[in-house]
């Protein structure tokens, strides 16, 4: 039998990394874009406001009619014209003339603040329009000006970043019509396992109920990249290769579950041979996944993950997620790290790295972990609740509730509360 040499999970990570993959750009329209990756900086254009406009309700006017103005000395202002947002002034106030303006027409030339509408008198005279001013009002009070938001020319979304609801408003902003974006890489996925039923079928003795290819679609979609799935293959050597090599030529990434170790009918390593594929490694020193295996062949990646629903997880999270948030042109390929505090023993030590699902809560400022299920790489029902893997480095210790450990995040929070 075949004897694997483990090596550990940073280096294994940055033998899938330093492969050449690369992704590729496309056009598609704003209101398509939501999540998507862009594949291109966003500069503004032109200045934003693109024109000083009024924040307010209320009065453009010239300050220096103010100057007399005070509680005891009101001033009279005759109004001239009025513009609402999207209208721009036709007349030019001279000497104690004044516009009514709405929030966010244009400041009228000739003018340099505003007075808000709550802050003046409306008087008619001879039917025509005044304002009554109890204060003195400073040259640029209640103006929004141009470029105060930002200014043409500014980086204002790197190439890479998800597509918000904010960056949304930007690409808006600047006219974005088509936004161009990352391709979603094509990953193609097969379950390994004559064990395997669909979910629509009933169980029968030795049988269970495939569960892996649609947790990884769900992993590559939130990935942000595009799952295949070519459906599940009885463990026979010939129809899984065949079935491989035909899905190559269709995908990007080929994942596969199952059939990896060295089994009677893990048939995943002598289809790797028979390829002529190269492996970078089939031991990592992690648990669960140990047997995760990459490969590649022709420019395209096989990610042969574990039959063990945990593992699985592990494995397409560690290993297959950050080099296709790359090809996506993420600069954070990598999950959200920060530390928390166990509130579980962990006495026996374990030679590999754990990846523990876990999940998390806040109290007071500090982060608290706990396991959401049985610790062993074919658990399945650990998984749902998981919003965290705690590491615990392998070694020749165990790790106690309270110790301080290195948590991944696999998910927004939430919360209950406002
Ligand atoms: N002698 C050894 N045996 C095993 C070793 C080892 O080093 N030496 N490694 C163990 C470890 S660790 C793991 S992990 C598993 C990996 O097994 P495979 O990747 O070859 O997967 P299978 O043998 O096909 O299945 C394992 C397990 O998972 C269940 N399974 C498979 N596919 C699915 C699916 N799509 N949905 C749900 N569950 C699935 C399958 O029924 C098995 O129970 O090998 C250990 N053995
Ligand atoms: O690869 Mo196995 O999952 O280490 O447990
Ligand atoms: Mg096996």
């Amino acid at each position: 039998m075949e004897r694997r040499k483990p090596i550990p999970v940073q280096e294994a990570v940055d033998k899938v990394m330093a492969l050449s993959y690369e992704g590729s750009t496309e056009l598609i329209s704003l209101s398509e874009s939501d999540g998507r990756h862009l594949s291109e900086d966003v500069k503004a254009d032109h200045d934003v406001p693109p024109f000083d406009r009024s924040p307010y309700d209320g009065f453009a006017i010239r300050s220096v009619d103010t100057y007399k103005a005070g509680q005891d000395s009101p001033i009279e202002l005759e109004v001239i014209e009025e513009i609402g947002a999207g209208t721009v002034a036709t007349k030019i106030p001279e000497a104690n003339q004044a516009i009514r303006i709405m929030t966010g027409a244009p400041i009228p030339e000739g003018t340099d603040a505003v007075i808000m509408l709550e802050l003046v008198q409306e008087i008619k005279v001879e039917a025509k329009d005044f304002i009554k001013i109890k204060r003195r009002v400073k040259k640029g009070d209640n103006l929004s000006l141009q470029g105060e938001d930002t200014r043409k020319g500014t980086i204002l979304v790197e190439k890479g970043s998800i597509i918000t609801p904010g960056v949304k408003a930007l690409l808006a902003t600047f006219g974005y019509a088509k936004v161009p974006v990352a391709v979603k890489p094509d990953v193609g996925i097969f379950a390994t396992g004559t064990e395997l039923l669909d979910p629509e079928e009933a169980l029968e003795p030795g049988k269970i109920r495939n569960s892996n290819s649609p947790m990884i679609e769900g992993q590559v979609k939130a990935a942000g990249a595009n799952p295949l799935y070519f459906g599940k293959l009885d463990d026979d050597f010939e129809t899984c290769f065949t079935s491989v090599q035909q899905a190559l030529e269709k995908v990007d990434l080929l994942i596969t579950t199952g059939g990896v170790s060295v089994g009677d009918y893990d048939y995943l390593p002598a289809i790797y041979e028979k390829l002529g594929a190269t492996v970078l490694f089939n031991k990592v020193g992690m648990r669960p996944g140990s047997v995760t295996t990459v490969a590649e062949w022709n420019g395209k990646l096989l990610f042969g993950l574990s039959g063990n629903p945990s593992a699985c997880f592990v494995g397409f999270e560690l290993f297959a997620r950050p080099i296709l948030k790359r090809a996506l042109f993420s600069k954070y390929p990598y999950r959200m790290k920060s530390m928390g505090t166990l509130l579980t023993d962990f006495p026996k030590p374990n030679p590999f790295t754990r990846f523990v699902r876990c999940r998390t809560e806040e109290r007071e400022g500090r982060v608290y972990v706990k396991p959401t299920g049985l610790d062993k790489s074919g658990s399945v029902t650990s998984l749902a609740e998981a919003n965290a893997f705690a590491v615990l480095p392998g070694g020749t210790r165990g790790f106690k509730s309270g110790d301080l450990v290195d948590l991944i995040h696999l998910r927004d929070g939430g919360s209950d509360y406002l």
